[in-house]
């Protein structure tokens, strides 16, 4: 078990704790494509953390290599102080990790509250032939969950549309919802697979709102890769910068948007 004792105070004033998750010498190899060479952060229990870069840089595949779907080649990745080997989802999920994704995957003939419900399953005790036999305990576990999530609809502000499906909503509230489903598994790490893609400005500000308040309200640890700039610097505590895989830069908002290699990578300065 290692040390995860020291933190940091954020220029607001938060109280960020130790290591939570290490990426440790990261390689992920597609064939003959290296699309994460040599990659080395941290990210910190309570912070909002993004990864950004040029487009094809790699930042799905650290992503999902952080989400535990990619097993990268070389390197490790430690996570609570425990080194964590190839692992099956359900299990990266009972360890505290959630995500959503770019491309929302929701469940569309379904109410909005039972959507929710799904982010709950990795938590729920009673399987079928325990809730035949204990079926007073299983209620009780029910409407435990069910007070969970409603608290999560309350808090995203979505209650208007809880028992409407998820296939009628616009794009934006689709966003919130799978919000609110992986938050309904009570994650201490959320992971946001761009979570402004295809939104309108009013859209972005409501997201960026929601993704503060989380972070705030629930402690949760939040890390991302967004294209959107302007709300990466205005929401992330610590930036890891990416190019054509490896990283060019790491630090507070200020310190990558004055980095002139980031600046070089993001007006396409040739590489040698
Ligand atoms: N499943 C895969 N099989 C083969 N190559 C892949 C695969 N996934 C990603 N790559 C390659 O790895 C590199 C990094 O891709 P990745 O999608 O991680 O970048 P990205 O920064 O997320 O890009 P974008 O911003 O365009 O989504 C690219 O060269 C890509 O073609």
């Amino acid at each position: 078990m290692k040390d995860m004792s020291e933190g940091y105070t954020t220029a607001d004033g938060r109280r960020i704790g130790g290591v939570l998750m290490e990426m440790k010498n990261i390689t992920l190899r597609f064939g003959g494509v290296e699309a994460i060479k040599d990659i080395s952060f941290d990210i910190r229990d309570g912070e909002i953390r993004a990864i950004i870069g040029p487009n094809g840089a790699g930042k799905s595949s650290m992503l999902n290599v952080i989400s535990g779907f990619y097993v990268p080649q070389e390197g490790e990745v430690w996570f609570k102080g425990y080194r964590r080997g190839p692992m099956k989802p359900y299990r990266v999920a009972r360890l505290g990790i959630a995500r959503t994704f770019q491309n929302i995957a929701l469940f569309d003939g379904m109410s909005v509250l039972d959507n929710i419900m799904t982010g709950r399953l990795t938590l729920m005790k009673s399987g079928l032939l325990s809730q035949a036999i204990w079926w007073g305990a299983a209620q009780r576990e029910e409407t435990e969950h069910r007070e969970k999530v409603e608290k999560i609809i309350d808090f995203l502000e979505i209650q208007p549309i809880r028992k409407t499906p998820v296939g009628r909503l616009p794009y934006g509230l689709k966003k919130r919802v799978e919000l609110a489903r992986a938050l309904a598994a009570e994650p201490k790490l959320l992971l946001l697979d761009e979570p402004m893609a295809g939104m309108n400005v009013e859209e972005k500000e409501d997201m960026s709102r929601f993704i503060l308040d989380v972070n705030d309200e629930f402690s949760t640890t939040i890390a991302l890769i967004e294209h959107d700039m302007g709300v990466v610097m205005d929401l992330s505590d610590r930036v890891v910068v990416m190019d054509y895989g490896k990283k060019i830069g790491d630090g507070t908002p200020d310190e990558v948007r004055n980095n002139q290699e980031v600046i070089d990578a993001y007006l396409g300065v040739a590489h040698d």
